[in-house]
């Protein structure tokens, strides 16, 4: 059986137990839609039949617990990396929170952010958000192999699984009220990829090829994987980026989400077999976080469109 799902513009991939194990048919296929996904719409929906459900719950409950601590214990939610932090009160955006734990596939990173929190412990927060984290870089890795191996390029599946580090974000947009808004401005993300994953209030919406607003049903076994800015120049700009916004239009609703970001802990270079003469070398080596924080100090009043082009790109003559 093809594990996928192509009623929606945005193709739907079936992580069944065949599907995530390399050289089987189902493998092969879902590289396939995987690849052209990126290509066309910098993003796909994964459909995970057997994610643990009560891993889905429990993550979502204990991010209520985390919002509804005090804002002077989530403000010390601190990180120099930009974004890395608590977000809160960002002008445009007054209704939207998060909080972020650096590192989340490390236990140790997992257990300095609860004891910060909860300084008499919270091993449940611990434990589940840990396990969450564990899981989707499990995801991650199939999604990178497929397309290392749809490319030619196995050789940098070792080196950026070694090098990547993954950002686990909790976001809260809090009820729209009159003419107040909770969402957020379109933009592409920084990270090499990202994975969105919402309560049952939907809000995402990605743009397709075609130039339209997809939104995103909320569901416990499904989840958005997109390309960020640094996917795209790693690829040559093979990949595009998934451009997306959040537009929270429930009113008397609270909207929970849980992002998952990738990020390389050193340079990003585009592989060899992606340049050729029909395919110019378009960006240049750039370290990832620098980019980062490039990004968060420029004022371009487009930046959210994504600056990864005027951070490294190589100029055409
Ligand atoms: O809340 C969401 O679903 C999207 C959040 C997002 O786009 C981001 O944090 O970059
Ligand atoms: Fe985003």
């Amino acid at each position: 059986m093809v594990g996928t799902k192509m009623a929606s513009p945005i193709p739907v991939v079936v992580f069944s137990e065949e599907c995530m194990k390399p050289g089987t048919t189902s493998w092969e296929k879902a590289s396939k839609v995987i690849v052209q996904a990126f290509e066309d719409h910098g993003g796909f929906i994964v459909d995970h039949p057997n994610a643990p459900l009560d891993l889905h719950d429990s993550v979502f409950s204990v991010t209520e617990d985390l919002f509804d601590l005090s804002h002077e214990t989530k403000i010390k939610n601190t990180n120099l990396k930009p974004s890395h932090g608590y977000i809160g009160k960002v002008p445009g955006t007054p209704l939207l929170e998060g909080m972020n734990i650096d590192g989340a596939e490390k236990l140790e990173e997992c257990e300095k952010f609860t004891s910060l929190m909860w300084p008499s412990g919270n091993d449940h927060f611990c434990k589940t958000v840990h396990d969450y984290a564990k899981f989707m870089v499990e995801i991650e890795k199939v999604v990178f192999r497929m397309l290392c191996e749809s490319y030619g390029v196995e050789k940098c599946y070792d080196p950026y699984i070694e090098s990547c580090t993954y950002l686990l974000r909790f976001l809260k947009y809090k009820k729209p009220a009159d003419n107040i808004s909770a969402n957020s401005v379109a933009h592409t993300d920084k990270s090499f990829l990202s994975y969105l994953h919402q309560n049952n209030i939907k809000g995402l919406e990605v743009r397709t090829k075609d130039g339209e607003w997809f939104t995103l049903e909320p569901s416990a076994s499904t989840f958005m994987v997109m390309a960020g800015d640094a996917c795209v120049a790693w690829s040559n700009g093979r990949i595009k980026p998934c451009y997306h916004r959040v537009a929270v239009r429930e009113e008397s609703q609270v909207r929970y989400s849980l992002g998952i970001f990738s990020y390389v802990l050193g340079m990003i270079e585009t592989p060899e077999e992606f340049i050729d003469e029909a395919h110019p070398q378009q960006y240049k080596p750039f370290n990832h976080i620098d980019f980062l924080c490039y990004y968060d100090s420029s004022n371009d009043p487009i930046k959210a469109q994504s600056l990864i082009k005027s951070y490294c790109g190589v100029r055409a003559n």
